[in-house]
Order: C-alpha cells, then structure tokens, then sequence
C-alpha cells in the first residue's frame, strides 16, 4: 500500500532516438493541493505523466507516487486515476455501459457506474449514447472514468481543452474539491490563464527541464514587478544584488540584473549608496502570462546556446 499520494519526480530524463524529451527533471506534488503542470507543446508533460504511470520506461531517474514506481503500488488503479490526452469512447455506448467496461478492471462494483456518473453530474445523461454527447459531456466522463476506483492521486492531462466558460468554472469547482478531500491532483496545461484560478502550485517545464516550480501566490509576487537594471560594473552590481539578496535570473550577460521581488526606486537607492554606476534602470509588470512565457524562454534560450 502506498502511505501517501505524493508525486516525486527525481532527476528523470527520457530520449527517444536523439530527441531528449525529458531531460534532469526533478519535482515534487502535494496532496490536498492542485498542481498545474504547465509548458508548451511538446515541452514533455505528456512524457512525463506517461513515466509516473509505467507506460514509458525512463532513461534514467525516477517517478513515484507515495515513495513506489507505478508498477510497485498495490492495486493501481485504485490509488492512482489518469486521463491522458482525448479519451476514445465508444459512441454507441451509453455512459453507463462506458463505465461498466472498466468496473470489473478497476475491482469496484457495477454501482459504483453510477455514483461517479452523479458526481460529475452526468446523471440525467448515464444512459444516452456518448455519440451525442458534447465536448464537455466527454470531458466529464473521462473524469468520472479516472474516479471509479476513488483514487486518492489524479493525473490529468489537459482536462480543460476545449471546455467552454461553463465547463471550465464547473472543473475549478470540482477539483479544487477533490483537493480538498486530500487527494494529489496534478492538471496539465499549456496554457497558465487556463489554470491559473484552479492551481494552488505550478510546475512549469520546457525542453523537458524544470523552468519553475513553487506556489502560484510566489509566481504572483514575481509577476508584479521586474526591474532591470544594467551597469558596465557587472561586479558591483552581482555585489549589490547578493547583499540585498534580491531574485536574479540570467539575463545572459553580467552587466544585465534581471530582478523579480524589489522595485526600482530601491535598487536605485541602493546603487547610488553602493556607488555602482547604473546605464539603465527600468521597471514592468509582466504579468502571470507574460511571466509563464519568459520563464518558459528561459530555459528554451539556454536550449539553444548549450
Ligand atoms: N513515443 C515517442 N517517440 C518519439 N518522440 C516522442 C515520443 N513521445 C514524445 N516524443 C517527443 O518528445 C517531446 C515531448 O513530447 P510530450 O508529448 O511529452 O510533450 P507535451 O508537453 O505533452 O506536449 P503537448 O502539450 O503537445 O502534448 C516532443 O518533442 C515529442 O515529439
């Protein structure tokens, strides 16, 4: 039995021929949180999620839920439940029988059809044929797919693609509850508008390596404000930051401080008592998106250089 639903992701890398689809990626998801796990095309979510269920093997590294790979849990489909890329359904079944197939599979009993039919209020519609039904309808039935067997850890990949207004608020609703019951739910996303009021943390991935990962309130902080400044004394000023212990990230050049956490009227003040010359000194909120984007850039730029 696994002791808890945490996901752990440690230094896990996979290449497929020459393409390193994952490459060092190590992070870690709290139960009784929502995780977004966000990126652009082709970053490796998919990858990745596909390695923490044992249906891609790494190339090296590890990916466990509750301290065990996939393939240790005991009875997996009742701990972990997964839906990965656009379910297939039957369209001339109806969404009961859908989920009467995987009943016996999952070990609960027929009844239990219904029960997460009602969940996910697909009630009134359990015994329509799934041909008829909406995007959205699809998107709850894979959902109620992923919870028969009442896992307390949910893997999602894109469960938000092509949702309406409605449907989208209805999903927040819904797993920011499942959350709330103490369950593990990791959502992925390439898109960080799409999840931002449903996330309580983020892990932000691109090239298959780590761009970011902590709370969605500290990616908030440093969304709000990004000071540059630049100064031909690149010691003076790498000097300045460290002892005001400012968040720096790499600008690609020493005489570039890229800040995220202090505004430019301080880093002037201090500059000028520290009598570090300054060339330029500006300030912007790039906001969550613009931020998610620059993150993401980041690592995509030292991609390239490497
Ligand atoms: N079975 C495979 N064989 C070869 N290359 C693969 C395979 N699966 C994934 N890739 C490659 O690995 C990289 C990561 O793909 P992955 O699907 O994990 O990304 P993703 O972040 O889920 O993207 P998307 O949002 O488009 O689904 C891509 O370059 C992809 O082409």
């Amino acid at each position: 039995m696994t002791t808890d639903g945490t996901i752990r992701v440690e230094h896990l890398s996979k290449s497929f021929g020459p393409v390193r689809a994952v490459d060092d990626l190590s992070f870690q998801v709290t139960p009784g949180r929502v995780t977004g796990f966000l990126g652009p095309n082709g970053a490796g979510k998919t990858t990745t999620l596909r390695m923490l269920l044992g249906l891609v093997r790494p190339t090296s590294g590890t990916a466990t839920i509750g301290g065990l790979t996939y393939g240790q849990i005991h009875r997996p489909l009742r701990t972990v439940g997964a839906a990965l890329e656009a379910a297939s359904f039957h369209p001339g079944r109806t969404a009961l029988d859908h989920l009467r197939l995987y009943t016996p599979q999952v070990g609960v009993p027929d009844t239990r059809a219904g029960e997460v039919l009602e969940l996910v209020g697909l009630s009134a519609a359990a015994r329509r044929r799934v041909g008829g039904f909406s995007l959205g309808m699809r998107q709850r039935l894979a959902l109620a797919t992923t919870l028969l067997g009442d896992p307390r850890v949910l893997l999602l990949d894109e469960p938000a693609n092509g949702l309406d207004p409605e449907g989208i608020r209805w999903l927040r609703g819904f797993l920011r509850m499942l959350a709330a019951e103490g369950r593990t739910v990791l959502v992925s996303s390439h898109v960080l508008s799409e999840v931002e009021q449903t996330v309580d943390d983020v892990v932000i991935i691109a090239r298959g390596r780590l761009a970011h990962a902590s709370s969605l309130p500290d990616l908030a902080r440093m969304a709000r404000v990004r000071v540059r400044a630049v100064s031909p004394d690149a010691a003076g000023l790498a000097t300045l930051v460290e002892r005001a212990s400012w968040t720096r990230t790499d600008a690609g050049d020493p005489r570039v401080a890229e800040l995220w956490d202090v505004d430019a009227a301080t880093v002037g003040a201090a500059a000028f008592a520290a009598g570090v010359e300054l060339h330029e000194l500006t300030s912007r909120d790039a906001g969550l998106e613009g931020l998610f984007l620059q993150l993401v850039g980041a690592v995509e730029t030292a991609g390239v250089a490497a």
